[in-house]
């Protein structure tokens, strides 16, 4: 399990676990383990051309350190200020060690200032503008100079987050660094998990430094946790204990979404799909999928909405919103979904576009704060919400939030939606709760679909050709 606290969250915890320990430890325990993860980055330390930028906090502090350490063993490290508070006890060690500061203005003999030409020639930038501390956006003189790296293609290691993103929110409403990696402390943050910060932030490599943590507000489900969930059948199973899904699909308009929701649900956890819809869309799905039952009876869970198109019957999908098995609904079937009654068993799972209809608002208001529009569809139709995108966010009524990261972007394909309709509705048939059912199902569905794509293009059927061994790997591994 990932687990990302807020800014609070970590502070508590910092500041609990400083009052027993000398001052600088957990200074000295970041910039230890930051040193090491820049070492490994470059590849090498002895000679090495790092840059540090440096702004005004601790995160400063970490980067300074983290130079010290490197400068000792070797590297050229030049500190570049951007502002006239600094960590002065950390520049002192760089110093010390044989590192330089980078003059950001003034003039050198080839005309450039001295702070650019080390961007210029540099093997890594380090971002030690701001952590936790930070407000979205980038100063001027700091933009400049991650502009410099970036045209330089010098890579960027960010120092905790991208300095310039929204750390609690993952939102980007400005200017920020674009890491190669982000090394953070303690705990993930909410940018680490949540794009579009987390996109910023490149692969995230934790430095354990003793916090001792409350629960998380915000997690992301790994291997070990999937295999904890999956409902794996026993000697005693039959296809009725396994769990029976009912799928409301596809349409004369669209019968092909009922063929590829079904191919999702036939590879989750069930025993048995019913199909219920037009009799010429049920031939087509029995023709791909002959163990599929037609006609309603007995099911554990709905999977509804998936190219219902015209053809949607709200009085029908509203009748089995109000009863007892969990259903989830999907694409056409959301138009059903109204904010009355108890809905603590239905999981819905739009992409940015349905949901902003849902909420009323412009899909590049969801894009751009999927946390927080999640999060208010929960709240307001007291159903689960999986949002479908680069990284998935689920959001339960109660306030839980699961990320799903794992999504290759090959798997924007037509289809791949209803695929994950019928596989997470198999995972609710299955006997998970919604917000269990949505992480297992987007889980899979992006393992499955990076699987069958190994960085070239997929289609929506071969995702679910892929399902199965997905799960092979996680239920196996060790
Ligand atoms: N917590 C922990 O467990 C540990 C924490 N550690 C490290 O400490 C970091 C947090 O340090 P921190 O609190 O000193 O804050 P930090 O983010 O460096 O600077 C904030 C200052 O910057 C300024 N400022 C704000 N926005 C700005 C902007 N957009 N652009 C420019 N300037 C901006 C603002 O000052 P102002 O401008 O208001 O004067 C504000 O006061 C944390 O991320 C981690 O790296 C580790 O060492 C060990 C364990
Ligand atoms: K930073």
């Amino acid at each position: 399990m990932r687990r990302a606290h807020t800014v609070d969250q970590v502070r508590a915890a910092e500041a609990a676990l400083m009052a027993k320990l000398p001052e600088g430890t957990l200074m000295q325990r970041a910039a230890t383990g930051l040193a090491v993860a820049i070492s490994n980055f470059i590849g090498f330390t002895y000679g090495a051309r790092v840059v540090l930028l440096i702004g005004s906090g601790d995160n400063g502090g970490d980067a300074l350190y983290a130079g010290t350490h490197l400068a000792r063993r070797g590297a050229e490290v030049t500190a570049v200020l951007l502002s006239d508070k600094y960590h002065r006890e950390g520049l002192a060690a760089l110093l010390k060690a044989g590192g330089r500061v980078a003059d950001g203005g003034g003039a050198s003999a080839d005309g450039q200032p001295a702070a650019a030409r080390a961007i210029a020639v540099a093997d890594v930038v380090v971002d030690g503008i701001v952590g936790i501390g930070g407000r979205p956006g980038l100063k001027p003189e700091a933009l400049a100079a991650v502009k410099l790296a970036e045209e330089h293609q010098v890579p960027i290691i960010a120092v905790d987050i991208p300095s310039g993103v929204d750390v609690d929110t993952g939102e980007t409403p400005a200017e920020h660094v674009k890491a190669a990696l982000t090394v953070t402390f303690g705990t993930h943050k909410i940018c680490h998990l949540i794009d579009p910060a987390a996109a910023a932030c490149g692969p995230v490599h934790l430095v354990e430094i003793g916090l001792d943590l409350p629960p998380a507000p915000v997690e992301s489900l790994q291997d070990p946790d999937i295999r904890a969930l999956y409902p794996t059948p026993t000697g005693e199973s039959d296809k009725y204990s396994r769990g029976v899904l009912g799928l409301m699909a596809g349409s004369t308009q669209y019968p092909g979404a009922a063929v590829i929701a079904t191919s999702g649900a036939l590879a989750g956890p069930i025993g048995m799909l019913r199909y219920v819809g037009p009799d010429p869309v049920a031939e087509a799905v029995r023709a791909q999928h002959p163990e599929v039952v037609a006609g309603e009876g007995r099911v554990q869970a709905w999977a509804i909405g998936s190219g219902l198109g015209d053809e949607l019957d709200v009085d029908k999908i509203r009748e089995l919103l109000d009863a007892e098995e969990p259903v989830l609904l999907d694409a056409d079937g959301l138009k059903a979904l109204d904010d009355s009654g108890d809905r603590a068993n239905v999981l819905i799972t739009p992409h940015a576009g349905e949901l902003a209809r849902l909420l009323g608002v412009e899909r590049h208001e969801v894009e751009a704060e999927r946390l927080k529009h999640a999060r208010q569809a929960a709240e307001r139709f007291d159903v689960t919400v999986l949002l479908k995108g680069s990284t998935t966010v689920i959001a339960a009524p109660d306030g839980q939030i699961r990320v799903n990261t794992n999504a290759g972007a090959w798997l924007a394909t037509a289809g791949a939606g209803d695929v994950l309709a019928g596989l997470t509705g198999a995972f609710l048939a299955g006997g998970l709760t919604p917000i269990d059912a949505a992480a297992v199902g987007a889980y899979l569905h992006a393992a499955a679909a990076n699987l069958a794509s190994r960085g070239g293009p997929i289609t929506a059927m071969q995702v679910s050709a892929h399902v199965a061994e997905a799960t092979r790997q996680v239920l196996l591994e060790e």
